[in-house]
């Protein structure tokens, strides 16, 4: 594209018509349905005193919520004998509950009670409790949700001395995790040592099932699977199918421990599986497989299902009427807007615009998520907030303006050179060799990446399209380290964008999250579910919005057939916010901003291979919805000249980047883990597809259909699939 000049089209065009009239769901903003409950207490529901009241301490954590009440006296087991409720015998549970209404706490509370229960029994003594090894595994799909669910363990671990007997409670029992792109070694340290609740993600689990000898997993109690539906489902399959015939296995149960055998009566007498999601039904069973025994299902829905909710119409089967839909927190506002391709762009940035502007006024911060469809999309936005609007104005194509720039830097130069070098005072040098010109630039380059390098290695960067606001960005593809500083410093930032992939939808608990921004929409409805779920958490407010280009206006009734409530905000009232005071004029200040970011993509050859790659990335993100929504999302259907706009672009690339990955400081060369795949790089099945082939299966896998890479693409023609060529007449 460089060197090529490009024509700069307008981003506004004549209306485009007529939308079909799609129903939604028009929910009023409700009470808050995830919060606490103040009817009710921990130690009534069963939890030790000391616990509870270390827990009030260190977590500010006072009332249950309502699938705590629910849950936490059945997996307390039958021997605490709280509620009418519980089973005679552990069993196995399914916890379904709504994002941020605590199911973290509803699944380690009753663990660590029953662990400092059973610390006074003599058949647990200390060295059997050394040599016990792993009683509780908890597996998450990402790297960032077990560290998060390690630093709850810790803290509710770090339990003061009981105020009855005076000793020190819980000091015996060991926390520690396994994670892809930790370092392994000091994993194994930690492992023969013995650690008695392991985190972990599911490759590096197996990892160490398989190699490490001294992992000792013959008395575990506990399994839980949180976001069990994510682990039970694509990009897993084959992790968790091998970690549940190893743990089968292995565990052998009371019959190994002499000393610690089940006596105490307090444990569960076999293991004990938890799944636990915002998003599981009971038919996660069928998914489970045999991993599952007789479980019961606890949900933390109203009795009455949000079914109710749903237009008939939108019911299309007999057999979707009577599948429990998915919810969402009552006090979310969940908004969607129609924007042209032309006009993402400016619509996003007005959007982060006017809410740090109006908010930053109020009593708190905006914090936003924006989520997006490629590792590649997230650094290009990252990048163009960070960077844009910092560039001298430009209006050339790169060749040009690099020439330009050359002249002016000399001209600079000869001024300040001017009283001591005689070849400057003389003019000499302006016609100095192409040789030396392309040295200077280069030179230049060097220095200007050098300097992008460095400052992409931080965890945050400021721009001037968003003035003082801090921005990050999470992927899979960022270097371990990076990951996990940047889920922490969003964490404790009191404000800020993080531009993100579905790394980031799936239980994260990211404090005060204002807004969500859809901007690509997911490849998997359940995700949409999880992704606004990282605001309105335990009951506070939020706001999502979902991104929809007139051609996918149907998914409109994806949403309303899950029973998700929608309002539509128009894109005018949106870009109205850039208008200046007193003025409707926003077409200009639109224009301009968008300029300003072809601009920067003009400046640099880096910048300019960061949008393309962008570019290509979503396009095959597209690529990857499921077949059942391939009438709503279908490359056919997509303007790419228009598209290339959204990414700053002034016309689409022709080209396809080429396999190897660009190197952006921060980001980690190749080598992918189970757990870094992205959402994107999957294609899902329809729930139909999946539920016909398990089916025919016993086991817990599902197998994935077809893994498009990020770079598995050859060209265009590839991504649409196969043309039938009429035969000609002879
Ligand atoms: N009873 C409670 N009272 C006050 N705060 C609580 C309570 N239970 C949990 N919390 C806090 O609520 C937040 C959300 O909890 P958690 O992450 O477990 O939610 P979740 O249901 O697992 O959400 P998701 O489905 O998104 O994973 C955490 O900060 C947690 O400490």
């Amino acid at each position: 594209m460089h060197g090529k000049s490009q024509v700069q089209s307008s981003i506004f065009s004549p209306d485009i018509g007529d939308m079909p009239k799609i129903k939604t769901i028009h929910r009023p903003v409700g009470k808050p349905s995830n919060a606490p409950l103040n009817t009710s207490t921990f130690t009534g529901i069963g939890l030790d005193k000391d616990l509870v009241k270390h827990m009030e301490a260190k977590l500010k954590v006072t009332q249950p919520t309502i699938i705590q009440q629910k849950a936490i006296p059945v997996l307390l087991g039958p021997t605490r004998k709280v509620g009418d409720n519980v089973p005679k015998t552990d069993t196995d549970v399914i916890i379904q509950a709504e994002t941020g209404s605590g199911k973290t706490l509803t699944y380690l509370l009753p663990i660590i009670n029953r662990l400092i229960e059973s610390e006074a029994s003599p058949m647990l003594d200390l060295e059997s409790k050394r040599s016990i090894g792993t009683l509780a595994i908890i597996m998450t799909p990402t790297r960032e949700l077990a560290k998060q669910i390690l630093q709850v363990l810790e803290t509710l671990l770090s339990m003061p001395a009981s105020s009855i007997t005076g000793k020190k409670r819980s000091h015996w029992i060991v926390p520690g995790i396994v994670i892809g792109g930790d370092k392994k070694k000091s994993e194994k340290a930690r492992l023969r040592k013995g650690v008695n609740i392991l985190v972990g993600t599911p490759g590096r689990l197996l990892d160490h099932l398989q190699n490490t000898k001294s992992f000792n997993v013959q008395s575990l109690r506990w399994l839980v699977l949180d976001e069990a539906d994510r682990l039970l489902e694509l990009g897993f399959e084959e992790s968790m199918t091998a970690i549940l015939k190893i743990l089968d296995a292995r565990v052998k149960f009371a019959a190994s421990i002499t000393s610690a055998n089940d006596t105490t009566g307090i444990w569960p007498k076999k293991r004990q599986t938890v799944l636990c999601s915002a998003t599981l039904s009971e038919d996660v069973q069928r998914l489970a497989g045999t991993s599952l025994i007789e479980p019961i299902y606890i949900s933390a829905q109203k009795d009455a299902s949000n079914k109710k909710d749903i237009p008939e119409a939108a019911l299309a089967t007999a057999e979707e009427k009577h599948t429990e839909k998915f919810s969402t927190p009552e006090q979310l506002k969940q908004n969607y807007v129609i924007v042209q391709a032309k006009l993402r762009l400016v619509t996003l940035t007005a959007l982060l615009k006017s809410a740090f502007a109006n908010k930053i006024k109020g009593p708190k911060l905006p914090k936003t998520v924006v989520f997006l469809s490629s590792c590649d999309s997230v650094d290009f936005h990252y990048e163009l907030f960070a960077h844009a609007g910092k560039e001298t104005k430009l209006e050339l194509s790169h060749d040009e303006y690099l020439g330009q720039r050359f002249e002016k830097d000399e001209e600079e130069q000869g001024d300040n050179d001017h009283e001591r070098s005689p070849e400057f005072a003389s003019g000499a040098n302006r016609i100095d060799s192409k040789a030396n010109r392309d040295e200077i630039h280069k030179a230049k380059r060097d220095a200007e990446r050098a300097n992008a390098k460095k400052t992409r290695a931080q965890l945050s960067l400021k721009g001037a399209v968003l003035p003082d606001v801090p921005l990050f960005r999470l992927h899979g593809n960022l270097a371990q380290g990076m990951r996990t500083d940047t889920y922490f410093e969003f964490c404790k930032a009191p404000s800020g964008v993080l531009f993100a992939t579905d790394v980031a939808a799936r239980g994260l608990d990211l404090p005060d999250v204002s807004h969500i921004i859809q901007y690509d929409p997911p490849s998997d409805l359940k995700d949409y579910v999880h992704r606004v779920g990282r605001t309105a958490r335990l009951g506070r407010d939020g706001e999502a919005i979902l991104f929809l280009l007139p051609s996918e206006v149907k998914y409109l009734e994806l949403l309303t057939a899950q029973g998700l409530p929608n309002q539509e905000v128009s894109v005018t009232s949106i870009l109205m916010t850039l208008a200046p005071p007193k003025s409707n004029e926003y077409q200009q200040p639109a224009t301009d901003i968008q300029n300003s970011f072809e601009r920067y993509n003009l400046h640099s050859p880096e910048s300019m291979a960061i949008a393309r790659a962008a570019f290509w990335a979503f396009v095959k993100s597209y690529a990857t919805h499921p077949s059942s929504e391939k009438h709503i999302f279908h490359i056919k259907n997509l303007h790419l000249g228009h598209i290339a706009k959204s990414f700053a672009l002034r016309e689409a690339p022709s080209d396809i980047p080429q396999p190897k990955k660009k190197k952006v400081a921060g980001v980690r060369p190749g080598g992918k883990n189970v757990e870094d795949i992205d959402e994107s790089h999957v294609v899902r099945k329809s729930q139909k597809e999946r539920e016909k082939e398990e089916r025919s299966k016993p086991k817990i896998v599902l197998k994935r259909k077809n893994d498009v890479s990020e770079f598995a693409v050859g060209d265009f023609k590839s991504l649409i699939g196969p043309v039938t060529k009429r035969k000609k007449n002879k």
